[in-house]
Order: C-alpha cells, then structure tokens, then sequence
C-alpha cells in the first residue's frame, strides 16, 4: 500500500550538509500499522513528510496505493493527499472553533457540501466516542480527548492511509495505550494502513505489526515483529525484551531463548534440565504483551562448553522456541 523505494534525502551542501534520510526502503502492506522507530534525528519526521509529499527526496520515489506521490503536484497532489490523514504529536486544533467545526474544515478542503459537513463530522466523533462534546472548543478538553479530535479529523476525508507522527508523545500512559488502542480498532474496523513514527518501544509493543529501526537516516533492520522479536542481534527486541547487556560467566555459555504464541506457554526450561541434567540459571527473563500477543524472552546461563550450548540450542528449537548462543 505505501511502498517506499531507495529513497534519498540530504539537507544543505558541503561540509555542513545532513543527509536526512539514507537509501530508505520501507513497504507498509495494506491494512498493516507499520512502526518506525529512532532517536531523535534519526530522520522519521523526514520519511513521514515524503509519503504526503510535503518533503521531496532527492532520489528514489514513495507510492501510495501505486501512485507515484513524489511525481505529483498541483491539484493531483491535493486530491492524492485527502486519500493521506495526518495525525500530529500537538493535535494541530482550531482553538477558536468548536470540535465539530475542526473536523469540518477537512470535509471542507474534499469539497464536501455545506450541508453534509456536519452530520459526517458527528459520524467521525463518534467513531472516537466524542460526539458528545462537538460544541465544545479544544481548550476545553484533555489532551487524549484532543488526540481522538485530531482522529476523527484525520479520518473524516475518508483516507486509506493514516500517518501518526508522534501521536501520543504528549500524553500521559494511561491515556497513551487509549489512543493506541482507538488507532488499532479504527485500522482494523475500516482496513485503514497506518505508518506511525515514534520515539517509544510502548508504542510499536502496543499495536504494530511491523517496525522499522532507524538510525543517522538508515534503516538498520525492519520487518514483522513475530520475525524480528526472533532473530538473534536485533535491536528492536533487545529493546522490546529488557534482559540487559551479556556478560560472559567462567565455564558457562549463555543462550538466549524467545517464546511467542503457543510456545510462551510451554516448560521448555524444565525439560532442558531433565533431558540434559543440566543445572541451568536463569539470569534475566522479560515477558510482554506484544501487538495483543504473550512474548518472551529468557537469558540462560548453561554450564559447559560450545558443544553443550550446540546441543541445548538444537533440543530448545526442536521444542519449537527459538534460542541462540550470544557472544558464541
Ligand atoms: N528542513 C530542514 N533543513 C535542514 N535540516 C533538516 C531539515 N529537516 C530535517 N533536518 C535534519 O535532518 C535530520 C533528520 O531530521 P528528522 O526531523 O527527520 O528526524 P526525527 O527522527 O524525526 O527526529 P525528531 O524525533 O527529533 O523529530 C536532522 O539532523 C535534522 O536536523
């Protein structure tokens, strides 16, 4: 649905030239909500801005439902953008206007009817459970109330595609995971493709499917969380899975395991130690709830040598969870 490809993007020259993103691709299948995540300058805000055309790369091209975006300008751009909804870190309101009325103005700028405006801006809050408060002003509602106004106007131009920049790093985390969850509801209910940049591990957990690490305008590594959360070295689960940094131990090799699904469940760590008579220590473990899924993560401690790790490894997988040796 929003396919990103080698996509380039440097701002000033010289020395003092920053290369904001770096030979970026990223495809965000229809209906996925696809996380980017990275420090600050990493280049996020800059990616989001290519797939609304706000920011032209330098090279490479974004299309969004198989339109060329970066070839785009004028009234084709306009028209392609209503088919984009833009939700903001700082909700981005009227506040002299009434909630009803900021959801208006996007049904205004699709060229809506005057007379239609107003029951599909009610239909919108609704969605977001804030029909109730449509005459009311911004300032008179908290900052997740906001929030689901800044939804419902995303939304009320009828997109298949939602951005989220940093949509709930001004909120507190109760009212984070509310958002979180009104964005996974609404992608799920109206097969909506949401491509989200954050700063926040909370945020990619909570509800995407897939992520994408970025860093100094790179992708370091990107794909289905169930894939990244087992393949040995990622960043992003070391980051989901807090077990901390390894640390060698004197006759002991250290094998990491990782549950998901139905494995989470199952007491492979017992099963190593009677099949093995192993007097194995657990140093670390971290469990989550990932994208609505248990997950986990053990770091073991087995005593012996490569080829003991070898073989606790090969029975481990054979148990059908994935382990690896770390600094093997
Ligand atoms: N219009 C611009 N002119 C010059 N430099 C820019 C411009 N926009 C972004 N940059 C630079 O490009 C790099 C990437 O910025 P970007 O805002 O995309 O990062 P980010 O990951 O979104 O960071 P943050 O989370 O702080 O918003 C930064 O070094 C930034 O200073």
């Amino acid at each position: 649905m929003i396919s990103i490809e080698h996509v380039s993007r440097r701002f000033g020259d010289g020395p003092d030239a920053v290369v904001a993103l770096d030979d970026v691709s990223i495809d965000v299948a229809k209906g996925q909500i696809f996380g980017v995540v990275g420090q600050s300058g990493a280049g996020k805000s800059t990616l989001l801005r290519t797939v609304n055309a706000l920011e032209r790369p330098d090279s490479g091209r974004v299309t969004v439902d198989g339109v060329d975006v970066t070839a785009l300008s004028g009234q084709a751009l306009r028209n392609e953008r209503h088919k984009i909804g833009m939700v903001f870190q700082h909700f981005n309101l009227v506040g002299n206007r009434t909630v009803a009325q900021n959801v208006e103005f996007a049904l205004e700028a699709t060229g809506a009817a005057e007379k239609d405006r107003r029951p599909k801006a009610l239909d919108m809050l609704d969605l977001v459970g804030l029909a109730h408060r449509a005459d009311d002003r911004p300032g008179q509602l908290s900052g997740g109330q906001r929030q689901r106004v800044g939804i419902a106007r995303a939304l009320a131009s009828g997109p298949d595609v939602l951005l989220s920049d940093e949509a709930t790093s001004a909120l507190d985390p109760e009212t984070t995971r509310s958002i979180l969850e009104l964005i996974r509801r609404l992608s799920r209910e109206l097969g909506l493709t949401v491509l989200l940049i954050t700063h926040e591990m909370e945020v990619v957990k909570r509800i995407c499917d897939a992520a994408a690490l970025m860093e100094t305008g790179r992708v370091i590594e990107q794909g289905g969380l169930d894939e990244l959360i087992r393949t040995p070295g990622s960043q992003v689960a070391a980051e989901l899975f807090p077990v901390g940094e390894p640390h060698r131990i004197p006759g002991h090799r250290i094998v990491d395991v990782t549950y998901t699904g139905l494995s989470a469940d199952r007491p492979v760590i017992a099963q190593l130690a009677r099949d093995f008579g192993l007097d194995v220590s657990i140093l670390g473990a971290a469990l989550e709830t990932i994208n609505g899924h248990q997950a986990g993560r053990t770091r073991l401690a087995v005593p012996g040598d490569e080829h003991t790790a070898r073989q606790v490894v090969d029975s481990l997988t054979a148990q059908g969870v994935t382990a690896w040796e770390v600094l093997a």
